[in-house]
């Protein structure tokens, strides 16, 4: 038996820069990996089975249609999986993705055979990114991954509990063509400067997913008020947005008053795994 954690996937940017003809948009992100995530426990069985645990369960499901299902068919490596649901569904952090890739992950643990980045590719767009769960430059369609080094960050994400479909806020994007990152990215010293430098860089489906569900501009407005941020933004298609704080302390005191003020909002203090 296995357990293998399931990081949800921030998207520090995400610069939309092209369309190819079969509708899939080519990419430039900047993708970080946190320890706020889902559990997969998985175990050696004559079929594939899964159940799903934990505060999200509900509504997501248990059979082929689940990521976590597909990807133990992709891995050949029939397992018992039980999914511990701690990421909001269809909320920008690829809680999906991540559920895939550490199946992938937890079949290999087990004796499967090495799962690439063409059989991540199969389950969905993010989940060779979630395979790594490593600091990446995610270009192409989710295909071209560069490992990038970032210096340690403390966030609070918050989702307002809406349920956004990405391919709706692909479709609402106006422009495809927009500018990608520096073809070099800058080396950081510390967290100061590499927000500093985030502030220049974008989400551009920020705008058309707040158009499909205004609270994201709500959440955005109340992280940018929160006490010693330093930058707010929404992740993926959303509708959760991460704010940068100076240390864990402040990232837990600003979690605190926004908890209070919002009840119903999902809020989590975040820190980056290990480069
Ligand atoms: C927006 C991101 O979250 C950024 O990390 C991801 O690119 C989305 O990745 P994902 O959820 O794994 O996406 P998939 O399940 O492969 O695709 C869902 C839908 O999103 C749209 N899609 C996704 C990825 C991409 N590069 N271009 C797209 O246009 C397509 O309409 C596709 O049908
Ligand atoms: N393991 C899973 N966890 C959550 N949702 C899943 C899972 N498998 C399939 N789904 C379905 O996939 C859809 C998208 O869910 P997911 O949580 O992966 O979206 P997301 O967080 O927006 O991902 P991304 O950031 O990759 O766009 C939901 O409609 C859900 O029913």
């Amino acid at each position: 038996m296995v357990k293998v954690f399931a990081p949800a996937k921030i998207n520090l940017t995400l610069h939309v820069t092209g369309l190819r003809d079969d509708g899939y948009h080519l990419l430039d992100s900047l993708v970080a990996f946190v320890d706020v995530g889902d559990q997969i426990i998985a175990e050696p069985a004559p079929d594939i089975s899964l159940s799903v645990t934990g505060p999200f369960a509900q509504g997501v499901p248990t059979d082929e249609q689940n990521l976590a299902f597909k990807a133990a068919i992709i891995s050949g490596y029939p397992m018992a999986l039980t999914l511990d649901k701690r990421l909001p569904p269809s909320s920008g952090i690829g809680g999906g993705s991540a559920d895939a890739a550490a199946t992938l992950r937890a079949a290999m643990r087990l004796g499967g055979p090495q799962m690439t980045t063409e059989h991540a590719l199969l389950l969905g767009a993010d989940v060779p990114v979630c395979l790594g769960s490593k600091p990446t430059r995610l270009q192409g369609i989710g295909d071209m991954l560069t490992p990038v080094q970032l210096p340690a960050l403390h966030m609070v994400l918050v989702n307002p509990k809406v349920e956004i479909s990405t391919p709706k806020v692909f479709a609402r994007l106006e422009r495809k063509d927009n500018h990608a990152m520096p073809e070099t990215l800058p080396q950081w010293p510390d967290s100061l400067a590499f927000t500093d430098w985030l502030g220049s860089q974008r989400n551009d489906l920020q705008e058309p997913a707040a158009k499909i569900a205004p609270e994201i501009a709500a959440v955005l407005v109340s992280l940018a008020l929160s006490p010693d941020v330093l930058l707010a933004r929404m992740s993926g298609s959303g509708a959760t947005c991460f704010a940068i704080y100076p240390d864990r302390l402040t990232a837990e005191i600003a979690a605190a008053q926004l908890a209070q003020a919002n009840p119903w909002w999902w809020i989590k203090t975040a820190s980056t795994l290990p480069n």
